[in-house]
């Protein structure tokens, strides 16, 4: 952090004419259009910097909306180095996160419990499977992903089960007694879904007028990135906080809305347009970020698009490199061109962290990570499974929930007989429509059940252990640091030997993951904003909202992964857009609903612009992906890029090595040569036991894949292997 503020000219030299401009406009309404690296969110720092310092604004009257946690952490970190200090009170966050702090603040008009709960998605899925059930509905029939979508649309909508009309749909009016049953339990409960967050959140300032006000009178600057993803009830609640007073700067690229899919509008910057008469449009046209190649190539595919605001972006910088383009063989081959183009980087005196892998869809990781892993190339996922998402830390998190908040359903049925003790299926249904008979949580239920002795003796006893567990538990932890009550809670629980008893490397794993939340808790440290939460409450806010952000440690060296959804924003020198094959990317979804090709185009385009100095664009004939072998073709869109800007990079490998299809044909006999066969049980000094099912490779270069009884599945190089044939 930069000791001293920066004076008008520092924040204004970094900029061109017409980011100036936007960073110097009037008070009133701005919309600033513009295409990848043109500095949007530069732009926004610099004006947030800017009215700080040269117009005396206090950071307390200030709130901007980022996209993801990371960038408005960025953000943060990008205006406290321009003006020279923390800016604690200055709102900055996500949607969701501005709505849960705004509900916090004010639980009681919005008829919400003071420790109210985020319902994750996970969570929300299992509610919803119960919910079912309840209803005696068939999942077959009714899929609880689909009642899910159903719910989280309408919310995103801004519709409640009242404002809906289901007509004479029986599909329809199924799926809206699903959702009213679905938010009756969550009332019940305390919980608070993510689409329900903004929409009591809007509700909250619908309601109560005074609150609305005083926010008007605070937030006299809004600030909103990436405005091209907003949806209808983000849009209602920006426009809602505006009001006709306060001034408002957006930033968007309508060439980059990605999730129309998830109710996202594009059409809200025209809405914005509409709504704020006299609005000023500023246009950046610049690009800073890419090369000449990489920046002719995205212009050249997203022209293909039909319904465009219309832009043109130019570089003054060089073209750079051509853009790689490697067919693969298949995925395995794929992901080793890739690992061998990241160390070659390395080997150059480049970082990892230089490198973006992005992919389509999020299973498209695991062979990614299995190549990178086998080279030893540190890793991280961005947005895949993530420390909080795993199934012992949810685990541990329910049981915090639940002495947090005993009314927590969601918590309840997650961990009543986790580990095992003797609560099943019969005793859980008793209880659950118990619950909804009279409208009472499922602890509060028990209570009324066990009073009642309504229930078997052995199952009254194992309930009753369950819930004097919870309150032990609660005691023990009362007068702990939030370290040393995660610890407890793992020990008491029963999660920690429960997981110690799982074998082999995904127990291990487990264990690992429930120390490494012990450090998590340790380590966090509870935001200004959350001063009034018990440390209980906001670790757990934590690790609901900021799911994402806590993976590896941010100063090691590694090489970034994630799905081109979650680039957005973002810039890397280095970018592998991998599995560009048609049905892949575009995905065969979009390429049968053909309203969602410009969708799929806007995602390409999103991938590219990430690349500053460099794109490999791969793709693989055959791929074996969710369990089964495609073979494709290379994406429209790289058809759709001129062949000027390409280099097509081939191996000279033999096709042997590396086709699963034709392994055996080809193969055998230098398998044959290591003295192993597919099938043969094999023992090795430190794993043991166990089965030959892969192979591939030659010579030295042989690689055998082994089941090991108990240990897992692992690739091992023949040639230091030490295998014995048993
Ligand atoms: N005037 C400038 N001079 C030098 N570098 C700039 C300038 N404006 C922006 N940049 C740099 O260009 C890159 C892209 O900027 P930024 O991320 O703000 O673009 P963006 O329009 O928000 O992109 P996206 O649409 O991908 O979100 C950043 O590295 C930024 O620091
Ligand atoms: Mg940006």
């Amino acid at each position: 952090m930069s000791p001293s503020p920066a004076t008008a000219s520092e924040l204004l030299d970094s900029l061109n004419d017409k980011q100036r401009a936007a960073v110097e406009s009037a008070p009133g309404s701005v919309l600033v259009l513009a295409g990848a690296g043109s500095g949007k969110t530069r732009v926004l720092t610099h004006r947030i910097a800017w009215l700080l310092n040269e117009q005396g604004e206090s950071p307390f009257s200030i709130l901007a909306v980022t996209f993801t946690n990371k960038a408005s952490a960025e953000m943060r970190h990008r205006i406290e180095s321009l003006v020279g200090g923390p800016m604690n009170r200055m709102w900055i966050g996500t949607f969701h996160g501005l709505a849960h702090r705004l509900l916090r603040a004010h639980h009681q008009e919005a008829n919400l419990p003071e420790g109210f709960q985020i319902l994750d998605s996970d969570d929300q899925y299992r509610l919803i499977r119960r919910i079912l059930k309840s209803l005696d509905l068939d999942e077959k029939r009714w899929p609880p992903r689909q009642a899910m979508g159903y719910i989280n649309a309408k919310k995103d909508d801004g519709l409640r089960p009242k404002h809906i009309d289901a007509g004479h749909h029986p599909m329809e009016q199924m799926l809206l007694r699903i959702y009213t049953t679905y938010q009756e339990a969550c009332d019940r409960a305390g919980l608070v879904d993510f689409a329900e967050l903004l929409l009591r959140a809007h509700e909250l300032w619908l309601s109560h007028p005074h609150i609305l006000a005083h926010y008007q009178g605070r937030f006299r600057h809004v600030l909103v990135d990436e405005f091209q993803d907003t949806n209808a009830i983000q849009y209602a609640w920006v426009r809602l906080l505006v009001g006709n007073t306060s001034n408002v700067m957006i930033v968007g690229d309508d060439d980059q809305s990605i999730y129309g899919w998830r109710g996202a509008k594009i059409e809200n910057l025209n809405k914005f347009l509409d709504d704020f008469k006299g609005s000023e449009v500023i246009r950046l046209e610049q690009n800073y970020r890419s090369t000449g190649n990489i920046l002719k190539a995205s212009n050249t595919l997203i022209a293909n698009n039909a319904e465009r605001m219309g832009k043109e972006l130019w570089t003054d910088g060089s073209d750079g490199e051509l853009i790689a383009v490697f067919q693969a063989f298949n995925e395995l081959e794929e992901a080793r061109f890739i690992v061998s183009r990241v160390k070659q980087h390395l080997e150059q005196g480049g970082a990892l962290s230089d490198c973006a892998i992005l992919y389509r869809s999020n299973a498209q990781s695991r062979v990614l990570e299995e190549a990178l892993l086998h080279q030893q190339v540190a890793y991280r996922i961005y947005g895949g499974l993530r420390f909080f998402e795993r199934q012992e830390i949810k685990d541990t998190l329910a049981y915090m929930r639940l002495v947090a908040n005993r009314s927590d359903d969601a918590a309840f049925e997650r961990v009543v007989n986790t580990p095992a003790r003797g609560i099943g299926d019969r005793t859980l249904d008793i209880i659950r429509t118990a619950a909804r008979q009279h409208g009472l949580s499922m602890w509060r239920s028990c209570q009324q059940l066990l009073n009642e002795k309504a229930l078997s003796g052995r199952a009254a006893n194992a309930v009753r252990g369950f819930m004097d567990l919870i309150g032990d538990i609660d005691d023990e932890i009362a007068e702990f640091s939030l370290k040393l009550a995660t610890d407890k809670v793992i020990q008491l629980s029963g999660l920690k030997s429960m997981y110690e008893q799982e074998k082999g490397e995904k127990g291990e794993a487990r264990v690992e993951n429930l120390q490494e939340l012990v450090t998590a808790a340790g380590t966090f440290e509870k935001p200004e904003e959350a001063e009034d939460m018990s440390d209980l409450n906001a670790f757990l806010a934590h690790a609901a909202l900021e799911a994402g952000d806590n993976q590896a440690s941010d100063s090691e060296d590694a090489v970034q992964m994630m799905t081109l959804h979650s680039a957005k924003g973002l810039e890397f020198p280095l970018v592998f857009m991998c599995g560009v094959e048609e049905g892949m990317f575009p995905s065969q979804k979009a390429v049968e609903e053909g309203d969602r090709l410009e969708e799929e185009r806007r995602l390409c385009y999103v991938g590219m612009t990430r690349a500053m100095q460099k794109l490999f664009i791969t793709y693989a004939e055959s791929r074996r992906i969710y369990g089964r072998e495609t073979f494709a073709k290379a994406s429209r869109f790289l058809s759709e890029i001129p062949e000027q800007h390409l280099e097509h990079i081939r191996p000279k490998t033999q096709v042997s090595q590396v086709q699963p299809t034709n392994r055996f044909t080809q193969t055998e006999k230098s398998f044959d040569a290591t003295g192993f066969k597919l099938g043969q049980r094999v023992k090795h000094p430190k794993f043991g036991d166990g089965v030959i099912i892969n192979y591939e490779g030659s010579g030295a270069q042989s690689r055998v894949q082994v089941a090991f009884d108990g240990q897992g599945i692992k690739w091992l190089v023949v040639a230091y292997a030490r295998l014995q044939a048993v």
